[in-house]
């Protein structure tokens, strides 16, 4: 989030133990040729500021969508209203073609269960331990023994490339990328349908970013999962993903323009025709820099 007096919505699971009979049905209904995912005409506002102005967006099973643009424009709220963290003011979300504004909190609880959300700071449980926390999801929806549990634990743990050691370490104890790695351990423990990333790559450095991104692409190997990645990291976008969106801060925006200024494959970036975005996947600062000396100067 970019306004610090804004509240913080607590990306941590909820510590609430919510069993759900219902959830195998889901799995099991076939909307295959539907998008997992839809925004509907989505718009949101805090307050007055209306952050994110009727954007449509359909993401199909599978597919691994990277969301870009410059900070503060809404990615992360996109991301948080598609999973149903934030309410849209207008427009709904359907997964798997239920209108998240319908569920029920057990319903959502359900649907919630289907996503693994990777959030920037990694969100782990400081006073738990690396096993206590990637075991958590598994403590919370499946009736295993502890020692199954710890064995999935382990298991995953070495499948992003962390040694058995780290289990009984607390978060404090580990570096910013093995956090994150222990971040994404929790969130493919219950093998999600739908993955977030917010930031995966943030604060690390280019070999430890590679290495999440090796892992996001190892993950779509390993099962068809449907992936939404928010990120600034242009390697990452053009790596992982299969299509990328821009988009655009809503108050620079003409009356009238749609506030996803690029929606398409990474390779078409570079040539896209509008100039704001090539400039964005440059790294250009264009006529910003203008842009900002200009507006300190009116206040
Ligand atoms: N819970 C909230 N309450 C009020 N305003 C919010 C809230 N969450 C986000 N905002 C505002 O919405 C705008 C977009 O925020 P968002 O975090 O989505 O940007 P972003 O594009 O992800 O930025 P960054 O790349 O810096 O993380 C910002 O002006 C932010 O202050």
């Amino acid at each position: 989030m970019t306004d610090p007096d804004h509240q913080p919505i607590d990306d941590r699971p909820s510590l609430d133990p919510v069993m759900d009979d219902h959830a195998t049905d889901d799995r099991a209904a076939d909307h295959s040729n539907t998008p997992l995912l839809q925004g509907e005409t989505l718009s949101v506002l805090f307050g007055r500021q209306m952050v994110l102005r009727e954007i449509d967006l359909s993401i199909p099973r599978g597919q691994t969508l990277a969301i870009i643009g410059e900070s503060g424009c809404g990615k992360t709220v996109l991301l948080k209203t598609l999973v149903g963290l934030v309410k849209p003011h207008s427009g709904r979300v359907l997964f798997d073609n239920q209108d998240l504004a319908t569920l029920d909190d057990h319903q959502l609880t359900a649907v919630r269960r289907r996503m693994g959300f990777v959030f920037q700071n990694a969100a782990l449980f400081d006073s738990m331990t690396i096993l206590q926390n990637v075991a958590f999801p598994l403590q919370q929806h499946r009736t295993l023994t502890d020692d199954e549990i710890e064995d999935q634990v382990m298991q995953g743990l070495a499948e992003v490339g962390l040694p058995p050691e780290v289990a009984s370490k607390r978060p404090a104890e580990l570096s910013g990328g093995m956090r994150k790695r222990v971040g994404l351990a929790r969130a493919l423990i219950m093998e999600p349908e739908l993955l977030v990333y917010d930031e995966p790559t943030t604060g690390l450095d280019p070999i430890m970013s590679d290495v999440i991104n090796e892992l996001i692409l190892g993950t779509r190997r390993r099962y068809p999962v449907t992936s939404i990645v928010v990120t600034h990291d242009m390697h990452t976008a053009r790596k992982v993903a299969d299509r990328v969106l821009m988009l655009f801060p809503r108050t620079r925006l003409a009356k009238h323009e749609s506030q996803v200024l690029f929606d398409g494959p990474p390779s078409d970036l570079e040539h896209a025709e509008d100039r704001r975005v090539r400039q964005f996947v440059r790294g250009e600062a264009g006529e910003r820099l203008n842009e900002l000396v200009a507006a300190h100067e009116t206040k």
